[in-house]
């Protein structure tokens, strides 16, 4: 069957989102990749979503992230703003206050705040390589408080890169691609990392005003960590029917993004989801938007496109694209 008569097959009612092991993500056994690639495809061709276990980002890596963006967030408001995005030139890097997001047309702000940054070194070295983000070039900024802010979030933000560099050899495989296909488009890959905070909602809430309104993403897929315990993530199905995604300890959650649609024809789903804090207490997720370099063309891929399915969407670059949506949802 070709990948467009098995995406045809799939229906999207899904009631839960499959888990899958990386653990032999980079096995030197070939069959075993793309046993693994081949579960990816049907969560991606069916779902859109799948969570990850085993995925190597160590557990103290993510306890170091959560308790500075629990300080960071614990700040007086006026200490926050002075990094708003909106007064600085850093091309969308820095903090954003509850409600100056919109994703949602329609909708009256996202109830959360976040502190969004991209590519960085820990350490600065020499060899660096230089890169070419264009639309999205920008320097990041940091917070003078709390001390190892910066350093935490670096270090978490690697590891979940090093998630996405494992991923995308399977994702070759998953559209029966040979596996480096993606190399050449990922020497310096678009990574930007949004630490959210998630006030509680209660009483009677506008329905207008949720954590994060309906929405797909903008990048080829989405490594997201949500805090344990608390059950605010949503995602749509076919039936329009919204599926929780609670926390599965151990796990991330990987979601595609509308890169993927484009690079795959829509084959690959970018499935709309929410997040809705109605628990009472405070919520901490954290978002790594991972795709191609930025001065990548998205086109679509030759095996996605057919006499019968022709190219549904215009070349363009990476940057671009997420440059036009992020200034959708906060302008
Ligand atoms: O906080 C979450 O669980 C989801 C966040 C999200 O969907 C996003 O930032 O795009
Ligand atoms: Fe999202």
């Amino acid at each position: 069957m070709s990948l467009a008569e098995s995406a045809s097959a799939t229906n999207g009612a899904f009631q839960d989102i499959p888990v899958i092991d990386l653990s032999s993500a980079t096995s030197p056994n070939e069959s075993e990749r793309k046993a693994l690639a081949q579960q990816i495809r049907d969560a991606c061709m069916n779902v859109g979503f799948f969570y990850v276990k085993n995925h190597g980002i160590p557990p103290e890596c993510i306890d170091d992230v959560l308790e500075v963006s629990k300080e960071y967030y614990s700040l007086p408001i006026e200490e926050k703003m002075k990094l708003h995005h909106k007064s600085l030139v850093t091309n969308f890097r820095g903090y954003s206050p509850l409600l100056d997001a919109n994703i949602e047309p329609g909708n009256a702000g996202d109830n959360h705040e976040g502190f969004e940054f991209s590519w960085e070194e820990l350490v600065p070295n020499a060899n660096d390589e230089k890169r070419h983000d264009g639309a999205m070039a920008g320097a990041n900024v940091w917070p003078e408080r709390p001390e190892g802010y910066r350093e935490a979030m670096l270090k978490y933000y690697h590891a979940a890169i090093a998630v996405g560099k494992m991923l995308f050899p399977l994702f070759a495989l998953s559209l029966n691609l040979p596996e480096r296909y993606f190399d050449d488009k990922t020497r310096n890959s678009a990574a930007l990392m949004n630490a959210l905070h998630y006030p509680p909602q209660t009483g009677p809430v506008d329905d207008r005003v949720v954590g994060i309104g309906a929405h797909t993403d903008f990048e080829c897929f989405t490594i997201l960590w949500q805090q344990p315990g608390i059950q605010a993530l949503q995602v749509l199905n076919s039936e329009k029917i919204w599926i929780n995604a609670p926390p599965i300890e151990g796990t991330l959650v990987i979601n595609l993004g509308d890169q993927f649609t484009r690079w795959t024809n829509d084959i690959f789903k970018s499935t709309v989801h929410r997040a809705v804090n109605r628990n009472g207490v405070d919520r901490y997720s954290i978002p790594l938007f991972f795709g191609t370099d930025y001065d990548v063309n998205i086109e679509p891929i030759a095996s996605c496109v057919s006499a019968e399915r022709p190219a549904r969407y215009e070349p363009i670059t990476a940057g671009e694209y997420v440059n036009q949506r992020l200034k959708a949802m906060y302008y």
